[in-house]
């Protein structure tokens, strides 16, 4: 069944909670039973305070005097967030971004699996990328309909982007992430996401700029 993600959790909060069951996993695998807070938090680059308040939203979770139990606290994170099952992902656009996310393994992990690969391109179609066949577009609405993929990755050049993530939504897709360096309206009921690697960029130069100032001053 799926368990909606409690509209109170503060977007910032979920990031950090997929940062936490990053680690949780991690540390499951390697068969740990039991982490200090201390531990986690250092693990996923917080401080105390700021994890004992994220997962205050899960409600209590913690052992004293143990820290938390990494396996039930995966779990929960892993409910909260919606990815306790393995989502399916269509990717278009199977260019140099879309082969490199195609044939990445860490989605599988981390509970995505990428069930449709499509382009537009002749040469592209047919290609085997990560254990699939790049399909034409055409087929797209087929394939949602039958693998009920629910997350959509577009890959494509900006021009395109739009008419891709309309067809996405029409198929039934419900969630969309972005690489093109264009704002997508979507219908409601449909959440955007878009990742732009040069805004963490200038992010990352405004502070390098800043540490310079203040290393003058
Ligand atoms: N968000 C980021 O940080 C980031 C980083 C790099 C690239 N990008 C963006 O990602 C996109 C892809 O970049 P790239 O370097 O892989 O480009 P690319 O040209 O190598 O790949 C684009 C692919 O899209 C296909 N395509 C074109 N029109 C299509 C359509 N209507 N339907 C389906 N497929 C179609 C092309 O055939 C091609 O295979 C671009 O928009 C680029 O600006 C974003």
């Amino acid at each position: 069944m799926i368990q909606p993600r409690p509209r109170t959790i503060p977007e910032a909060t979920v990031a950090r909670l997929a940062v936490y069951l990053r680690v949780l996993t991690t540390l499951a695998d390697g068969g740990r039973g039991t982490v200090a807070s201390g531990e986690l938090a250092e693990a996923a680059g917080v401080n105390p305070a700021g994890l004992r308040k994220d997962l205050s939203h899960l409600g209590p979770c913690g052992v004293r005097g143990v820290g938390y139990e990494v396996r039930t606290l995966r779990d929960r994170i892993a409910r909260v967030l919606g990815v306790e099952r393995s989502r399916a992902c269509v990717l278009v656009g199977i260019g140099n971004l879309g082969s490199a996310l195609a044939d990445y393994a860490g989605f599988g992990t981390r509970g995505f699996e990428f069930v449709g690969l499509f382009d537009a391109a002749p040469a592209r179609v047919g290609q085997h990328i990560g254990g699939l066949t790049v399909r034409p577009l055409a087929d797209l609405e087929d394939v949602v309909a039958a693998t009920r993929a629910s997350i959509g990755v577009i890959t494509t050049p900006a021009e395109v982007a739009q008419s891709i993530c309309d067809r996405l939504a029409a198929a039934g897709v419900r969630s969309i992430l972005n690489f093109a360096p264009v704002t997508l309206a979507a219908p409601p009921g449909v959440d955007v996401r878009k990742v732009d690697l040069s805004v963490e960029l200038q992010v990352l130069a405004f502070l390098g700029q800043q540490r310079l100032v203040e290393e003058v001053s």
